[in-house]
């Protein structure tokens, strides 16, 4: 990837090759990356605020905006008179469980939640535990405390995966590796949500926590490489402006189909011979 990016220090790369390099470019530097940015969440309290890294108060409007978000495409991809299986999501990076709780359980009637630093998944695993709308038709049902990195989804099991703020964590070559793997995973029409910080340009690495943000353009470059389409995208209102901007990305493996073109004025509008 040639982007030109920054780091939390202010420190430049020419390339975001050469950052990848430098933090990941042998097996034990790559180790300790994700060794680094798992110690960072697990010094996290785990609660609404330390999962939002502070800013508790923006999960009303991140809801809110998913919400209308998965409305969408949940009708055009699964509409409910159609449905002949029960709807099944994975929540990927999922913290505490805050997507989860406020959002996927209650369209989802099974949620797998993955999740590498345990007391969040244990926080999760009692959260759900004490009702919030589980039930018997809508319940989370596996708690995987592995990396996104080190994953590989149970062969069709899943109508979406949702990925939101954990894929700066993982290398160009770790992303594109996960979603190819991740593809199988999905059940035929099925999709990914990823929801994302967005960089102007290029990266920006915070050395705290070991992960990077990207631009709209690198995430492009990358879902490319993935073979992946974007079916839908949608920008996050309503955040604080200090923050990055947020987008939400509906992803699928195949393109999406274009409206027949009409003809052409040109074509329309050729001498023709009279029969
Ligand atoms: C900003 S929190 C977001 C949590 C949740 N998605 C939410 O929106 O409430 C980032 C999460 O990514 C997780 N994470 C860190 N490294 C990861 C990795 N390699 N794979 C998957 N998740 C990771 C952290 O443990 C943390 O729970």
């Amino acid at each position: 990837m040639d982007a030109t990016g920054l780091d939390s220090n202010g420190r430049e790369f020419k390339t975001a090759d050469e950052m990848w390099r430098e933090h990941t470019g042998d097996p034990s530097k790559k180790t300790q990356w994700y060794r680094d940015g798992v110690s960072y969440w697990e010094g996290v309290n785990p609660t609404m605020d330390g999962v939002l890294g502070g800013f508790a108060n923006v999960n009303e409007p991140d809801i809110s905006c998913s919400e209308d978000f998965l409305k969408i495409l949940l009708s055009e991809r699964f509409p409910a008179d159609a449905r002949r299986q029960p709807l099944v999501v994975l929540d990927c990076g999922s913290g505490i469980g805050r997507v989860t709780k406020n959002l996927l359980i209650r369209y989802f009637n099974e949620v797998d939640l993955l999740e590498p630093v345990s007391q969040f998944l244990e926080t999760a695993r009692e959260t759900l535990a004490l009702g919030c709308q589980t039930n018997a038709v809508h319940k989370a049902v596996n708690f995987y405390c592995v990396p996104l990195q080190d994953f590989t989804p149970e062969a069709g099991r899943y109508d979406v995966i949702w990925i939101q703020w954990c894929i700066g964590h993982l290398t160009d070559e770790d992303f594109v590796s996960f979603f190819k793997r991740a593809k199988v995973g999905l059940k035929p029409g099925g999709f990914f949500v990823l929801k994302e910080n967005i960089a102007r340009s290029g990266f920006v690495l915070d050395n705290e926590d070991r992960s990077v943000t990207r631009s709209d353009k690198y995430f492009k470059e990358l879902f490319s490489q993935c073979g992946l389409h974007v079916y839908r995208l949608k920008d996050q209102k309503g955040f604080p402006e200090e923050l990055f901007a947020v987008k939400m990305y509906a992803l699928t493996t195949e393109a999406p189909k274009r409206a027949l073109r009409a003809k052409s004025k040109t074509s329309i509008n050729r001498p023709r011979t009279i029969m």
